[in-house]
């Protein structure tokens, strides 16, 4: 477990400026390193404008070596405008060259398992198993993106949630979110914990308080932040309103 790092930007739209930076020499390192890179998605607003940026400008990444994941989704129809997946397709898949076989979107409510969210949950965690190496259930993710909420929630890993103990299950559907949509499908912390890298992707005052307990390292079912840490890096991009409980 890897002690966090904070890198202060100066407002929003340096933070997503220095992200995109780091994000380019840390893919393209990975894949000098091992032919191949693996990278989970976030949405909300810092996820989705680094993708935005890395639409115009991805330096040497290999688009097509690289599996790209979600942390978490809407359990919502394939073209609901809130869908996570829908949202990277528009500000980066759709202007890049990635391999399709190499996509691993989860599942919609109208997709091949209909309403049942269980499927579609235990289809997801296949589908992670299947691209792990032996004796494990998850890939080891060169990089893992998360956006975080004012209560500290990560992926759909909300405080005091059964997902957010969850110990085992790589992948769990979570039927009773308190921000709606309530049917959502989420990586868990084991999960979470199978990335080189996590970087928190944080600004705003309303994350100020979430901000200093995860990087004190706060119970995590009080703040699901403070249980996401990567191997070798953990980092928090934040912006002066978002840092301003931090020491
Ligand atoms: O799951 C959701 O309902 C949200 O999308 C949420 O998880 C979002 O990613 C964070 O709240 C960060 O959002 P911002 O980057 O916009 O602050």
């Amino acid at each position: 477990m890897s002690t966090p790092e904070i890198f202060r930007s100066a407002d929003k739209d340096s933070l997503v400026e220095a992200v995109t930076e780091r994000f380019i020499t840390t893919i393209t390192a990975a894949q000098a390193a091992r032919g191949t890179a693996s990278v989970v998605l976030t949405g909300g607003s810092n996820g989705i404008a680094l993708l935005e940026a890395l639409a115009k400008d991805s330096g040497d990444i290999d688009w097509s070596a690289v599996d790209i994941y979600w942390g978490d989704e809407r359990f919502v129809a394939a073209d609901d405008s809130e869908r996570n997946a829908g949202q990277a397709q528009a500000a980066l898949l759709d202007h890049v060259p990635v391999n399709a076989d190499r996509v691993f979107v989860m599942a919609s409510s109208d997709g091949e398992f209909g309403d049942d969210i269980h499927a579609a949950a235990a289809d997801y965690a296949e589908r992670l198993a299947a691209r792990a190496g032996e004796g494990e259930t998850v890939p080891q993710f060169d990089l893992h993106l998360l956006g975080m909420g004012g209560e500290g929630h990560i992926n759909s890993l909300f405080p005091h949630s059964e997902a957010t103990g969850e110990s085992r299950a790589s992948v769990v559907a979570v039927t009773n979110s308190p921000k709606p949509p309530p049917k959502r499908i989420t990586l868990t912390l084991p999960a979470i914990a199978r990335s080189r890298e996590v970087w928190f992707l944080v600004s705003g005052a309303e994350k100020a308080e979430a901000v200093a307990a995860g990087v004190a390292g706060a119970d995590f079912m009080d703040w699901p932040c403070a249980g996401a840490h990567g191997t070798e890096s953990t980092v928090w991009f934040v912006d002066p309103a978002a840092a301003s409980n931090l020491p």
